[in-house]
Formats: structure tokens, sequence, C-alpha cells
């Protein structure tokens, strides 16, 4: 690692420990400038830099960053949203007061484009976003501005995210229409995962790399063969605010495309698709697939094609009707 890079990781590991000492990490002054700091930080491109590279201390402090970062941008999103609702009119009018919402409809744009470029002219019917929040934008984007039929079920764990989504979608005509809520973990849904043509999994959900294969291994068993899987990763110095996922963590899929934006866009995309299921349960495709050399900009994932056998046991969990 040049000079200039190891300068940027001990730049990194100086913000985690001051963010690491803050007493709370509710939306403030001081927490919003050092996250904006380490934001900063990280957005520049800079494929030199491969955290899974670096020191067991460096590890570390990035898996801390990580689920630091997400309860973070857990409190952000609840903060803004308990605003929003407390607006008299259709709290929709008012998302540009959340800081990051350029952001949010930016990723929506790039996640529409590459879900139309990967599904020849197919319009989803019915989505999934997992891991929605408390301020579900992604589904809300996407819902009013690119996929204006679709109707959408947003799972969240947390009690907190339904109570508050519902309500703020709910004095909105269209949207309230054509999205549902649920108190769940995903670990829990099962039958009705086959119910979605695309899967969206949100970056926090599954932050150390067991728990993410974990969440796609439910999945791959759970959704549609041909059914869309749409990820959420991280590329160069963004690993260390959020979790990456690569192709061999999607055993079943046939990885489409991945994309690692060069703008304030932070997360990478990776658009997937569950591979079919021959008669005899075997899997067509493999696990395996080889990256062309990153080149920060649109990668295509070459599979390999091997055959795969795979057990399918039936999940007894319980499950959240579907409205
Ligand atoms: C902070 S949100 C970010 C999503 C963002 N609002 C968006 O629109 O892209 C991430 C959410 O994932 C949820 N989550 C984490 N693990 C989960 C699981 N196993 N099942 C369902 N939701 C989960 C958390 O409760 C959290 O609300």
């Amino acid at each position: 690692m040049g000079c200039q890079d190891e300068q940027l990781v001990k730049t990194i590991c100086d913000l985690y420990e001051k963010i690491s000492k803050l007493e709370s990490l509710k939306p403030s002054e001081d927490v919003n400038i050092l996250f904006k700091q380490l934001v900063s930080t990280c957005i520049p491109p800079n494929p030199s830099i491969d955290v899974t590279k670096m020191s067991d201390t460096v590890q570390e402090i990035r898996l801390n960053l990580i689920k630091i970062c997400g309860e973070a941008e857990g409190r952000l999103e609840h903060h803004f949203s308990s605003i929003l609702t407390s607006f008299q009119d259709n709290p929709l009018n008012h998302l540009n007061i959340f800081p990051y919402y350029n952001n949010y409809l930016k990723l929506g744009k790039l996640e529409f484009d590459l879900l139309t470029q990967n599904l020849n002219g197919f319009v989803p019917k019915n989505v999934a976003f997992i891991g929605s929040g408390p301020l579900p934008l992604t589904s809300i984007v996407l819902a009013s501005l690119h996929l204006k039929d679709t109707i959408f079920h947003n799972f969240d764990i947390d009690p907190s995210a339904k109570s508050l989504a519902s309500l703020l979608v709910s004095s909105d005509p269209d949207i309230s229409q054509r999205m549902f809520f649920h108190t769940v973990d995903i670990m829990d849904v099962t039958e009705s995962l086959k119910s979605f043509d695309v899967v969206f999994l949100a970056a926090l959900v599954g932050m150390k790399k067991e728990e993410k294969v974990r969440v796609i291994e439910h999945l791959q068993k759970h959704m549609d063969p041909g059914a869309v899987l749409m990820l959420r990763s991280a590329h160069g110095p963004r690993a260390f605010l959020y979790p990456i996922v690569e192709p061999c963590d999607l055993q079943g899929f046939e990885v489409l495309s991945i994309y690692h934006p060069t703008d304030d866009v932070i997360n990478s995309v990776v658009i997937s698709k569950k591979l079919p299921i021959v008669s005899t349960g075997n899997l067509v495709g493999g696990p395996s697939c080889l990256l062309q050399p990153c080149n920060c900009s649109k990668i295509h994932a070459i599979m390999s094609k091997k055959k795969n056998t795979m057990m399918i046991e039936e999940f007894g969990a319980r499950e959240e009707q579907l409205s």
C-alpha cells in the first residue's frame, strides 16, 4: 500500500477513535460533523484500497465502523421520519429535508437503470425491500419515480420502522395503496418470498460476511427461480462504511452486473438472478465466478458454469401473512 493510501487508512482509523468515544449516535452537530468527515474521506474512488487485505487491527476497526455507521444511519432515519410524520400535509412532499435524499434519488435511478438493462423490458409487479427502515426512501423513490404500478412489500425487524414508515406514506393517495410494511426478521419469511419478481437487500442487513451470506442463502432457498436479487455492496475505501458482497457469496444466483459508482452514491450495486433448479434438484450454473480486474466502473461477472447439488429444507418458521 502506498504512503498516500496508508495516510488515508490512518485518517479513517483516527476518525473511528473519535466516533467510538461519542456518548450517543443520535443526530447532533458533533455526530454530523464526524460522520460527514468519515464519508468524505471514504468516498473518493481508490481501487488500490482493498480492506480485505489489511491487518487484523484495521479489519476489526472496519467491522466496528460498519456497525456504528449502521446504528447512526438508523437513528438519523428515525429522527427525520419522526419530523416528516409531524407535517400536517403529505410528508412525501418534504423528503428533501433528509440530508441524504439526493443520494437516494441517484441510487434509486441507478438501481432502476440496472434493472431495466437486465430485465429486457419486464416491469416487476411485486418488489420486496428487506431492511427498509423507518425512512424507506429506496421503495418510495422507486415507487414514485420509476415503478409507478408496482406493489412494494417492506420488511424490517425493528417494530418502530413499520409504525413510522406506514405513517409516512399513509396520506399519499397513490403510494399508500401500493406499499405495505411487515415487522419480521427476514429469516422468518419463507413461502411469501416466492411472490416477488425483485428482492432488494439493504446494505445493513447482514453486517458481517457470514451474516450476509446466511441471509443470501435463505433468500436463495425461498425466492422464485428467475427472480432478481438486488444487493448493495461497497468498493475501495467505501468498504469501511458498508459490507462487501462478492459474486462468490451468491451461490445459486447468476451475477448479471456489478456497478461501482464514482460519484457521491456510496453503495455499489450488485444485480443477480436466482438460477433455475433442474428436475434432479441440481442447480444450473455454479457459485464461483471470476471478476475481471476491477476498473471501478462497471463490471460484468464471468460465471464459471459448474454443476452444484443443493438440498432444500422446508422451514416451519413463523411467518407474517402479507397484506
Ligand atoms: C437503516 S435501514 C437502511 C435502508 C434504507 N432506509 C433504504 O431505503 O435503503 C436498514 C434496516 O435493516 C433492518 N434489518 C437489519 N437486519 C434485519 C433482518 N434480519 N430482517 C429485517 N430487517 C433487518 C434494520 O432494522 C434497519 O432498519
